[in-house]
């Protein structure tokens, strides 16, 4: 399915803030970790939290639901005897259940994504496990992946954060429940370390004890835990809401989002400041953001490392501000559902946007008059690239057809719902 975005100067209404795909897929997680039964309040409903639900299901977990909540009898540290697991299209999911596992005797990993999952590595959590004692045989890094168990014991282990903070957030749901106290010392840097925040506020609402260096490098975590079952609120979704909100800022507007807490962990509460920066006229309280786009925005110079999943919808708006911006520390986006530095930059490019980039940063001289248009778009299986071109196709001259835009549904199925609900030009054809 194709979406045509066509040009539409102003949006307006309020909607609720999706809930948080991070949170979802974590609270799933450690439900099913737990032996007793949890319930989680408003989680999201996307492929990527399916993905999570169906994989806990086949491991052994019981999953019931209903509008608001699901309710889950988890299998503790003894996950079912599966013998394939299918994560869809879901990294975190992928690298999360490769280290769980390592508590089953022998599951693979399929490959139903080639183009987009099927080409991301995962080799620094394969080096972690088979330091464990599990044993992996992948496709040079790559899936298909099977992992043996072979009862990992515990231990010194060391995880390169250089590529993705999933590793490593996977390495910290796994090791609580092995028999001995483990060490993690991370390698090299570790990137996208704010949702390792994410990782261990959850962790810790489960009743698991981890000791953590302030920076977030080392970790201490004492074996033969227990996850506890409990209640769990998932709260609004950030990297989402981002496009919502970059749309709302390049046009004229009055948005509001609802359900977006202040105090959240999760970096991608940046795109606030960030459009703040670029001038955008915007307020945050009790949880509202309210955007009154006037379309005049000044260029911006962000470390992107910080709100990773918010850096393409920031992109997005920087193609209409006055002025050369820079987003900077970005390299780990060539990691994810396509390559969201040189694919992304190319598919702008088309639209009409003056981009550039380096190894590891996004410029963007803004096109205030607005971009062309008039052009097809490949999504690169990407919800990203598909929530983030939208934005640009709101402001450019002449319609944009974004091709197979139903990957959106990756993370939020209800995106082109919500943008027609503000009023924005967006339709479905086959
Ligand atoms: O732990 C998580 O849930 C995620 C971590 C981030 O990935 P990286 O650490 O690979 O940047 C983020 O981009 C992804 O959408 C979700
Ligand atoms: C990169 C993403 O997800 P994942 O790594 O879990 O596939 C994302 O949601 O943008």
């Amino acid at each position: 399915m194709d979406v045509i975005v066509t040009p539409t100067p102003k949006l307006q209404g309020d909607i609720q803030a999706l809930s948080s795909k991070n949170y979802t897929t974590r609270y799933l997680l450690v439900a099913a970790l737990a032996e007793g039964t949890s319930t989680i309040y408003f989680p999201a409903h996307s492929e990527d939290s399916d993905a999570m639900r169906r994989c806990i299901r086949d491991l052994g977990a019981i999953v019931e639901e209903d509008e608001e909540k699901i309710v889950i009898t988890g299998f503790g540290n003894r996950p079912r005897d599966v013998k394939e697991l299918n994560v869809g299209n879901a990294g975190a999911v992928l690298r999360f259940l490769m280290a769980v596992a390592a508590l089953c005797p022998e599951v693979t990993f399929v490959n139903t994504y080639p183009d987009s999952l099927g080409k991301r590595p995962h080799d620094d959590l394969i080096d972690s496990l088979r330091q464990l004692g599990v044993t992996v045989n992948d496709n040079a890094g790559k899936l298909p992946i099977t992992i043996s168990g072979g009862n990992p014991k515990g231990g010194r282990i060391t995880v390169s954060g250089n590529v993705s903070s999933q590793f490593l957030s996977a390495l910290l749901f796994l090791t609580p429940l092995l028999a001995e106290d483990s060490e993690i010392e991370v390698l090299h840097d570790l990137k996208s370390k704010v949702v390792v925040g994410q990782t261990l506020e959850v962790l810790e609402q489960a009743g698991i004890k981890i000791e953590a260096s302030d920076d977030l490098m080392f970790y201490r975590i004492p074996g033969g835990q227990k996850y506890e079952a409990k209640t769990y609120r998932v709260q609004g979704d950030y990297p989402g809401s981002a496009a919502v909100l970059a749309a709302a800022a390049v046009t004229e507007s009055d948005v509001t989002i609802h359900h977006l807490e202040e105090k959240s962990k999760q970096g991608e509460r940046a795109i606030v400041d960030v459009l703040r920066m670029m001038e955008v006229p915007l307020t945050h309280e009790n949880g509202d953001v309210i955007v009154r786009g006037n379309g005049r925005l000044k260029a911006v110079e962000f470390d992107g490392d910080a709100a990773t999943d918010a850096v393409l919808a920031m992109v997005a708006a920087a193609v209409f501000a006055e002025g050369t911006s820079r987003f900077y520390n970005v390299e780990n986006l060539r990691y994810k559902e396509c390559d969201r530095i040189t694919d992304y930059l190319n598919e702008l490019r088309k639209a009409g946007a003056n981009v550039e980039e380096r190894q590891s940063e996004i410029i963007v001289h803004g096109r205030p008059e607005g971009v062309e248009g008039g052009v097809e778009i490949n999504a690169h299986y990407d919800h990203r690239v598909i929530m983030a071109l939208t934005v640009v196709g709101l402001r450019a001259k002449k319609p944009l057809r974004i091709l197979d835009a139903h990957h959106v549904a990756k993370s939020y199925p209800i995106y082109f719902d919500h943008l027609q609900a503000l009023g924005a030009n967006v339709e479905w054809v086959k």
